[in-house]
């Protein structure tokens, strides 16, 4: 039977202002639920800016204005008091890994101890589970005792992705989460994130087009702030509706 694709995430009229600089304008956007995302465009063109109103980490930024309405499976974000579960649910990996100046175990366990979870056969099985679910476990499983900062740069950011998926969230916000990595920790991170997608929504930031045409479903090209078009990524690689959509995909510009 026809399947109709669920929305995770719905974006409505959203401006952002840092101070008197509109950073974007006016972006209507649904977000699937199960897919994979991919937010690319100029630099500057406001993608990183987009990607932290999903979990208001904008709100740390001063002087920011937001207008408009965010809503994660129906609920406005904005209106919630709750930014931690918010955070939680929507969990995020940076563009650098920014691991803790700790174990491998200890900065997989670090946010369920944070909400409470103290019993060890527990928090074992978290760190089980979450590091192999980002890939990493075969890698790490005899020095989970070990400093993570003796790991690769490609080690590391899956040892960020472990971190945030134990945190149980439902989405998962990347920010050009390969741009520090080698061409082989690149794939390895590009294969999770394909695997990724069963369990959880996820939208990434990149700046490299082969990357979001491998990676994603659904594409979205920004530009100067704006939402120019959105959609199937095949459909946006192989026959966009807008000439800047051609342009900036083909190379011409950015
Ligand atoms: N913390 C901030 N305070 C003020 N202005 C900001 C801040 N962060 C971003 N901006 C501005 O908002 C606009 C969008 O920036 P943003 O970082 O979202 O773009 P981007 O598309 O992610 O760029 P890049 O690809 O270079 O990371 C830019 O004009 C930028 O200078």
């Amino acid at each position: 039977m026809y399947k109709l694709d669920e929305n995770k995430i719905e974006i409505k009229d959203l401006d952002l202002f840092y101070g008197e600089n509109q950073a974007l304008k006016k972006v209507d956007m649904l977000i699937k639920k199960n897919k994979v995302t991919a937010l690319i465009g100029p630099s500057g063109c406001g993608k990183s800016t987009f990607l932290r109103t999903l979990n208001r980490m904008n709100d740390l930024i001063e002087n920011v204005k937001i207008e408009g309405k965010i809503e994660v499976d129906g609920e406005d974000i904005y209106q919630t008091e709750d930014v931690i579960d918010l955070r939680t649910k929507v969990g995020m990996v940076f563009q650098k890994p920014n691991l803790f100046p700790m174990s491998i175990y200890d900065n997989v366990a670090y946010g369920p101890r944070v909400h409470g979870i103290r019993d060890k056969k527990k928090l074992d099985k978290i760190v089980e589970e979450s590091l192999k679910g980002a890939a990493i476990w075969d890698e790490v499983k005899d020095r989970l005792k070990s400093s993570a900062l003796g790991l690769s740069g490609g080690q590391q950011q899956r040892i960020c992705i472990a971190r945030a998926i134990a945190m149980k969230p439902e989405v998962i916000l990347m920010d050009e989460p390969t741009s520090a990595l080698d061409p082989i920790s690149t794939a390895k991170v590009e294969n999770l994130i394909e695997d990724l997608k069963k369990d959880y929504t996820i939208v990434i930031v990149t700046h490299n087009m082969q990357q979001a045409a491998r990676v994603s479903d659904e594409t979205a090209f920004f530009l100067n702030g704006e939402l120019i078009e959105y959609d199937d990524t095949n459909v946006m690689f192989n026959s966009p509706k807008d000439k800047r959509t051609q342009d900036y995909i083909t190379g011409r510009f950015g």
